[in-house]
């Protein structure tokens, strides 16, 4: 064995020395609001513990708050699809940077396990985790204690004792804790200890520049980290977000499409367009179609009210409900290529058309392969840089029921679009003058990844929701009853349970 390294997770690797607001997002999108609501209230206890030093027992109140009674598969699910992109978000790049540098890397945490492990070995190089291991009963529930007696041994003991129980006879060569964390004992059962500042060191500092792995997708309504003041600002957000959700689209469907930029502004609502868009289809100028970047599912709706007539979509996944709310034609695809490539003639032939080739919405500065469906059928394209920002929830889903999408979109304070319009693909850089379509639809993700000063990357829809769903994304043509109904109560779970 070579150089190793353990280090603690919370205060060192994540500059948060605090896990609150991880267990509230386990509470909000594992249970519902009102177990959010629950362990806000209870924060004021939680800080107290905290102050006359009851370390575990605060732990132990916020663990059996936030997962009693949950399915251990829900608790990985949000792990595995909402937790990574609020860590990586705080993680410290210097205590990393000396993270990644050993040989053999090992992160203790007083979170539970499950919370923490999917993270720190896939994003952060980690080989090992020793945490609080979760009770779960024969049928699969968290019961909100800790495994195997856990709870009557001191837990900072505990991990101490698995540390050394990992390296047998060894002794890790260098520990990462916090300064303050007095407690923290396996940092004595290593060679060497190092607190902030982390520098790291030339001896264990050859092989970097590397980065962690970035978080390209993930899911969960929420945008902000719910620490004490964002959850109670959230709550008490909700009502009048529903109420101006509610009031939002139906001022949308009473207005004509000319007036909805104008409106959207009194709203809260913003648009900002840069570009010039081309002149709408006439007699010799047969209409093109729109290639656009896929942020949400207003990407095509916002488009439309730029252009100021209703443009038809191009759709693969969006709810029923979200078709019956579309103020523009959706054509639903099926993924059966030789039926879509008809339906898109069909469309074109009929005048401007809009198509999003990524087939499903990133969140991150990232853009998912282009299907080159595309390219093949016109070689009228105009492609269009479609980002925009919302403060409180995401607007997408994997894992829910997207028929909320538009509605969690509209309950957001002041969600801002950016449309850029670029130029027309000159010939030459369409399938006429002999490129394959695949290289249209690189061309094509390369300039729009440029003006938005994203990635390309090669993800696929399917990448996508193996990672947040653990499905392949593919959407059945009939959903049964039972199935929706299903799907129905898993979202608003958040909200009821
Ligand atoms: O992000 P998704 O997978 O819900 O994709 C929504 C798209 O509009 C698919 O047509």
């Amino acid at each position: 064995m070579g150089l190793s390294v353990v280090s603690e997770f919370e205060g060192v690797l994540l500059t948060d020395p605090d896990p609150f607001s991880y267990f509230m997002l386990v509470a909000f999108e594992a249970s519902g609001l009102l177990r959010f609501a629950l362990l806000l209230l209870l924060w004021p206890v939680i800080r107290l513990l905290e102050i006359i030093g009851m370390e575990e027992v605060r732990l132990k109140l916020m663990i059996f708050v936030s997962v009693a009674g949950l399915p251990e598969s829900e608790i990985q699910s949000v792990a595995r699809a909402v937790l990574p992109k609020f860590y990586m978000d705080n993680v410290d790049m210097e205590a990393w940077k000396v993270f990644s540098s050993f040989d053999k890397r090992v992160v203790v945490t007083k979170m539970p396990r499950i919370m923490v492990d999917r993270f720190v070995k896939e994003h952060l190089r980690a080989d090992e985790v020793i945490g609080i291991e979760l009770s779960v009963n024969r049928f699969g529930l968290a019961t909100g204690f800790l495994k195997d007696g856990g709870d009557d041994h001191n837990i900072d003991f505990s991990i101490s004792q698995r540390v050394v129980k990992l390296f047998e006879d060894k002794v890790p060569t260098l520990g990462l804790g916090r300064r303050s964390a007095s407690n923290s004992s396996f940092l004595h059962q290593c060679k060497e200890q190092m607190c902030h500042p982390f520098v790291a060191n030339q001896k264990y500092d050859e092989h970097q520049l590397l980065r962690p792995l970035p978080v390209i997708f993930h899911d969960g309504r929420l945008v902000k980290q719910p620490t004490p003041a964002t959850a109670l600002l959230i709550i008490m957000w909700m009502p009048l977000g529903i109420l101006l959700a509610i009031i939002r689209i139906i001022v949308g469907f009473m207005l004509p499409f000319w007036a909805i930029p104008y409106v959207s502004r009194i709203f809260g609502g913003k648009v900002i367009v840069k570009g010039k868009p081309p002149p709408p289809p006439s007699g010799n100028n047969p209409g093109v179609l729109f290639v656009c970047t896929h942020r949400t599912l207003m990407d095509p709706v916002i488009l439309s009210s730029v252009l100021q007539r209703q443009i038809p979509a191009l759709t693969y996944s969006i709810s029923r409900l979200s078709e019956i709310l579309s103020p523009i034609p959706t054509v639903r695809l099926t993924r059966i290529r030789h039926v879509d490539a008809e339906k898109i003639k069909r469309q074109l032939a009929k005048g401007d058309l809009v198509v999003c080739p990524e087939g499903t919405t990133c969140r991150e500065p990232f853009l998912l392969r282009f299907s080159a469906l595309f390219a093949e059928l016109t070689d009228r394209i105009v492609p269009v840089a479609m980002n925009y920002r919302v403060g409180f929830f995401h607007a997408t889903t994997a894992r829910g029921w997207k028929g909320l999408d538009p509605i969690f979109f509209f309950m957001n304070p002041r969600p801002v679009y950016e449309v850029t319009f670029l130029n027309q693909l000159p010939v030459e850089a369409t399938c006429s003058s002999g490129k394959s379509p695949h290289d249209v639809a690189n061309y094509v993700q390369r300039i729009l990844a440029a003006t938005l000063g994203f990635e390309c990357t090669n993800f696929t829809r399917k990448d996508k929701y193996r990672v947040l769903a653990g499905n392949d994304g593919i959407v059945l043509s009939r959903t049964s009853l039972p199935d929706q109904i299903k799907k129905v109560l898993t979202t608003f779970k958040p909200f009821i349970q």
